[in-house]
């Protein structure tokens, strides 16, 4: 995707997701949690959203992921506006890839991929013909965690647990890849093992968009072509990565002094000098 969001073909690609003017406000306490958002996710663009603790990052992500309505505004996703549309069949569309899940344990990584079929906790096992059984491995394959297959999911280490729920979201074939925080907790090497295979699924799925909620810009794959950055429930600045992700901007979001560089597509972030 090019900086000036034509495809190599020279078109627009169709929206994915679309906000205008979206708020959110608690209920209870009148409390802003996200104001005024206007933001817009095209197909095959891969997005990574920032801001610091409580900037409603995963808030976001919940109103895309259709797990919940704005206050005010409109969220449109894959073509159907929220309220106007069923969320439970919305949602069979979108990948959601969180630590919120529910997962059972005990469960093998391919069952648990397998449930991705049903949007399920549990597995439905009539609803999983020989066609979706392959599709389960043929996801694991990808995901480079073939021998994962017969593994409970609770002895699976953090890297394995992430690529794992990669692959259960793409059961359903989804358009949309949300993932929130995937990278937290993991080591060095899990890390990177889940960049490159997010930077893989880039490239083989050409029509899938993702968004990535993050802490760290080494976690940006070299995939990520869009940053959004948010503070305090404000969209600061929305864009191209190399627009986006400069000292000035992030220094502005952080509320410090922060320097940007950026190596063979990797980014690098760390406090500036006052
Ligand atoms: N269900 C809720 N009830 C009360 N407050 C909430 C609720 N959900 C979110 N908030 C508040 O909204 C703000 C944004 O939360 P959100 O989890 O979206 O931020 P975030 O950017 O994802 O934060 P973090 O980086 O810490 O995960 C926070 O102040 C949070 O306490």
């Amino acid at each position: 995707m090019a900086a000036n969001g034509k495809d190599t073909t020279g078109h627009t690609p169709p929206v994915v997701a679309a906000l205008d003017a979206v708020s959110v406000r608690r209920f209870t306490t009148g409390q802003v949690i996200l104001d005024d958002i206007d933001w817009t996710v095209r197909s095959g663009e891969h997005w990574a959203l920032l801001g610091a603790n409580g900037a409603g990052k995963t808030t976001l992500l919940r109103l895309i992921g259709a797990l919940m309505h704005p206050t005010t505004g409109t969220v449109e996703v894959l073509g159907h506006r929220l309220g106007r549309v069923d969320m439970r069949e919305l949602r069979a569309h979108i990948g959601l890839v969180s630590s919120a899940q529910k997962v059972p344990q005990d469960a093998a990584a391919y069952t648990v991929v397998l449930t991705g079929h049903t949007g399920t906790v549990q597995p439905l096992w009539r609803k999983y013909d020989a066609e979706v059984r392959e599709r389960a491995h043929a996801l694991l394959a990808e995901l480079e965690i073939k021998e994962l297959a017969e593994r409970a999911f609770g002895v699976c280490s953090g890297g394995q647990r992430a690529r794992i729920l990669v692959a259960r979201a793409l059961m359903a074939d989804p358009s949309l890849l949300l993932l929130d925080e995937p990278f937290n907790a993991l080591d060095l090497p899990s890390r990177e093992d889940l960049i490159d295979a997010m930077h893989r699924l880039a490239v083989t799925r050409t029509a899938l968009s993702t968004i990535t909620v993050t802490h760290h810009l080494e976690e940006l794959s070299p995939a990520i072509g869009h940053v959004m950055l948010l503070k305090e429930g404000r969209m600061l600045t929305a864009g191209p990565v190399e627009e986006v992700l400069s000292a000035e901007r992030m220094s502005e979001c952080f509320g410090r002094p922060i320097e940007v560089s950026r190596h063979e597509g990797r980014w690098l972030a760390r406090s500036g000098r006052r």
